[in-house]
């Protein structure tokens, strides 16, 4: 069975993170999404164990020392981390799964499972990033500005995620990383790697040199 791909879909708060998951869930029913753990406020309909198992700082420091976060950040005050166990289940079970987390994440991501799929969601202009954080009314304008300064430091990340995709519209963004994850199964299908070890095999044997 092949492992499960991790795709990590990363960017600026307010680029449309959530949005464009949770589109492409509903398209994806069997695609897995893992719920991180915060220290920060629910907002009002937020449901703990879903949208995050909210956590006391206290708590938070415990899931660091015992190792149970694959990665974890602080941002803009709060801290945000994955759940570890449950994305090694998954991926051993054959099965995708989606992380929706800022960059400093996403680049230890990288660091611990290099074969992860990085994508960065770009908004089409700053101004779009700047309008929909305004939009969602979530929060304070001092949060919002703190926010926004953050996002241009991240924007210079870019470099380390496999691919960018701009959320101009979000069926589109979602048609995009659905390609992405198609080209990605495309790329590791277990028949190619025995193909390869059986064409080297051959090659040696009949002494072709390599091109
Ligand atoms: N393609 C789009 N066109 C217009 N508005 C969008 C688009 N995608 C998302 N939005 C809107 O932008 C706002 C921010 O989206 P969302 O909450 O999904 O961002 P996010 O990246 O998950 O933010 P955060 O990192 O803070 O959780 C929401 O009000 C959402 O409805
Ligand atoms: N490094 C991590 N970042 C995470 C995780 N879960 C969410 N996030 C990101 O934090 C910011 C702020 O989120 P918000 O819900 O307060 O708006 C946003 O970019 C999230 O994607 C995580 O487990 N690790």
């Amino acid at each position: 069975m092949n492992r499960g791909l991790l795709i990590v879909l990363s960017g600026p708060s307010g680029v449309g993170k959530g949005t464009v998951c949770a589109a492409l869930r509903r398209k994806l029913p069997e695609l897995t999404y893992s719920v991180s753990a915060t220290t920060r406020s629910p907002r009002a309909g937020e449901i703990d164990g879903v949208n995050y198992f909210f956590k006391t700082r206290e708590q938070f420091k415990d899931m660091i020392e015992r190792d149970a976060l694959l990665e974890h950040a602080e941002y803009v005050g709060n801290y945000y981390g994955t759940p570890r166990d449950f994305v090694e289940k998954t991926l051993s079970e054959g099965k995708d799964i989606i992380l929706e987390i800022e960059v400093q994440g996403a680049v230890k991501v990288r660091e611990k499972f290099p074969e992860g799929v990085l994508v960065f969601l770009l908004p089409p202009s700053l101004q779009q990033l700047k309008d929909r954080l305004t939009g969602r009314g979530t929060e304070t304008q001092a949060t919002i500005d703190h926010r926004l300064s953050v996002a241009v430091e991240e924007m210079n990340l870019l470099e380390h995620y496999d691919y960018a995709v701009v959320n101009d519209e979000i069926d589109a963004a979602c048609r995009r990383i659905e390609s992405i994850m198609i080209a990605e199964h495309c790329k590791r299908e277990r028949f190619l790697h025995e193909l390869f070890v059986e064409l080297e095999g051959l090659r040696e044997k009949q002494n072709i040199p390599e091109r």
